[in-house]
């Protein structure tokens, strides 16, 4: 990566930004090592910012890299805090599959950090809305997401915001559809019947709201989704695609999930100019 010298230095917080940042890597381990270098970083500059994390296979990589930096001392995220993208609705909190467990498992212990410093909405409330409205309160309390990490859907979603969801929507249910209750089967033995049909998600507009919103999208079977959510049209059918409107969003895709882009070139070739110490 070339540096220019002469260019002046500006936090990247700062950076008046104009359109989502695609950053091509070679695979899922380096697209892990990039966004967990963005953590560390901001964790340097703000230790107790609030992480948004989500689930699914495609963060691992990005949590792995960030547990790594903290055995090795490369960062302290002792005071983190950790913000839910979404749950499913009526699974014990303790069911190993509910996002709070897998988060508990894949986020918090590696992180070394206690029941404390997480927050996310109660699947298990016998009042959702108010569930959902409360969750909306305390990231408003804890000062709004700092880092957003997203993965996406085949058919664009992300958190659990489906097709057709109000690009200004905040945390509320959603009932899946078909598409995504198989592909999250995997989870749940392979028996789509023990998928719930009803989640709780942060909404498109909840979303927004984080300083900074960052996806990761790799292989082949997300190739559709990233071209349509960062060359296609700002449209509830392609959730995804609302990271165009917001000021800060870096799209990071390994080749497979780039293969769709017209535009990799140009993505190529403005990542490669870049400052290394503007970061994503
Ligand atoms: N709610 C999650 C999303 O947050 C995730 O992005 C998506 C893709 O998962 P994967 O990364 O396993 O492909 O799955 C679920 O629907």
């Amino acid at each position: 990566m070339r540096v220019h010298a002469h260019t002046p230095r500006v936090e990247t917080h700062q950076i008046g930004r104009t359109s989502v940042e695609v950053v091509i890597v070679p695979d899922a381990r380096a697209g892990g090592e990039l966004i967990a270098e963005a953590m560390a970083q901001l964790l340097r500059r703000k230790p107790d910012a609030v992480l948004g994390v989500a689930t699914g296979s495609t963060p691992l990589p990005v949590y792995e890299a960030l547990a790594a930096k903290v055995r090795s001392g490369g960062v302290d995220a002792s005071r983190a805090r950790i913000a839910q993208l979404d749950e499913y609705v009526g699974l014990p909190a303790d069911h190993p599959e509910s996002y709070r467990s897998v988060l508990g498992r894949q986020v918090l212990q590696p992180l070394g950090l206690g029941p404390g410093a997480f927050m996310g909405p109660d699947g298990r409330a016998a009042d959702i809305p108010a569930a959902c409205a409360a969750y909306e309160e305390t990231l408003e309390k804890a000062g709004g997401v700092d880092l957003q990490l997203l993965g996406i859907g085949t058919d664009g979603h992300i958190g659990f915001n489906e097709p057709c969801s109000s690009l200004a929507s905040r945390t509320r249910i959603k009932t899946l559809t078909e598409q995504t209750r198989v592909d999250n089967a995997r989870f749940f033995d392979g028996d789509i019947e023990q998928v719930p049909h009803h989640v709780i998600t942060q909404g498109i507009g909840t979303i927004l709201a984080a300083r900074h919103v960052v996806l990761l999208a790799t292989g082949a079977g997300k190739a559709d989704a990233v071209a349509a959510s960062v060359e296609g049209p700002v449209a509830a059918v392609c959730p995804a695609s609302a990271l165009q409107l917001h000021p800060h969003a870096t799209v990071v895709v390994d080749e497979a999930a780039a293969a769709e882009l017209k535009l990799a070139d140009y993505f190529r070739h403005t990542f490669a100019a870049k400052p290394d110490w503007q970061g994503i």
